[in-house]
């Protein structure tokens, strides 16, 4: 006889309501990913998530029992482990009060970790729409990150020193989950070393495809 499990049943109730709308936005560091989320959050109304933004936040919560790990992952370049992040932004999106459950989610997944730990925890709840990827090169991230941290950002990860990591990370584990997603047609290159406005133009091309 035909049984449903009790998986089978929330997967079949969530298809039911409306499931939340994703794009992630990916790059190396300092690639403009906050900027043209920023941009994007601006005039569209969708929701900004940053996962190194919340992952800073969470680090400086009082009692935080994450604060001193996070910090640690940080200030090396390394990846937190997923079940932070996801947490994170599974309750970031849970709270959001925005009427278009639309959201763009920067700087994740970045890492076979996060993809896995994404899939397992949230597939049932939300819908991929696509993924942004900022193509900028070595050279031009470096410094907009030092600028970064010469501005002021107060950020303990712009500095020579953590950015050589960062990008190593970022070309050994990211580029991959990058690839992995271009294999399933749900990636839109384009070129972030243009002004921010250009760039936010570019995109803006690709928006109507995905219905947004
Ligand atoms: N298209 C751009 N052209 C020039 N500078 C940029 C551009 N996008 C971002 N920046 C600057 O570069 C730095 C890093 O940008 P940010 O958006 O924080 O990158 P990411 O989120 O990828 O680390 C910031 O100081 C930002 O003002
Ligand atoms: N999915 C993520 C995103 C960020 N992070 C951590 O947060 C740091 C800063 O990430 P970010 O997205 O704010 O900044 P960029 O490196 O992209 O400029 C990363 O170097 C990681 O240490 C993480 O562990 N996992």
């Amino acid at each position: 006889m035909f049984k449903i499990t009790a998986a089978g049943l929330r997967r079949l109730a969530m298809s039911a309501v409306q499931k939340f709308e994703v794009l992630f936005v990916l790059g190396g560091p300092g690639a403009g990913k906050g900027t043209l989320c920023r941009l994007l959050s601006e005039k569209y109304g969708y929701v900004h998530l940053s996962a190194g933004d919340l992952l800073r936040e969470e680090r400086t919560k009082p009692g935080s029992e994450f604060g001193e790990l996070i910090e640690i992952h940080i200030k090396n370049g390394s990846i937190v482990p997923v079940e932070i992040t996801c947490t994170l932004l599974d309750h970031a999106m849970k709270i959001s009060k925005a009427p278009k459950k639309r959201f763009l989610i920067d700087g994740f997944p970045r890492n076979e970790d996060n993809l896995t730990g994404w899939a397992k925890a949230m597939s049932d709840k939300v819908l991929l729409k696509g993924v942004l990827f900022c193509e900028c090169s070595k050279e031009v991230c470096t410094q907009r990150c030092l600028n970064r941290g010469a501005k002021g950002s107060g950020r303990s990860d712009d500095n020579e020193e953590t950015l050589i990591k960062r990008h190593e990370i970022y070309i050994k584990n990211t580029l991959p989950i990058i690839e992995h997603y271009e294999k399933q047609g749900l990636v839109y290159k384009f070129d972030s070393m243009k002004a921010p406005l250009e760039v936010l133009k570019d995109v803006e091309e690709f928006l109507p495809s995905i219905g947004w």
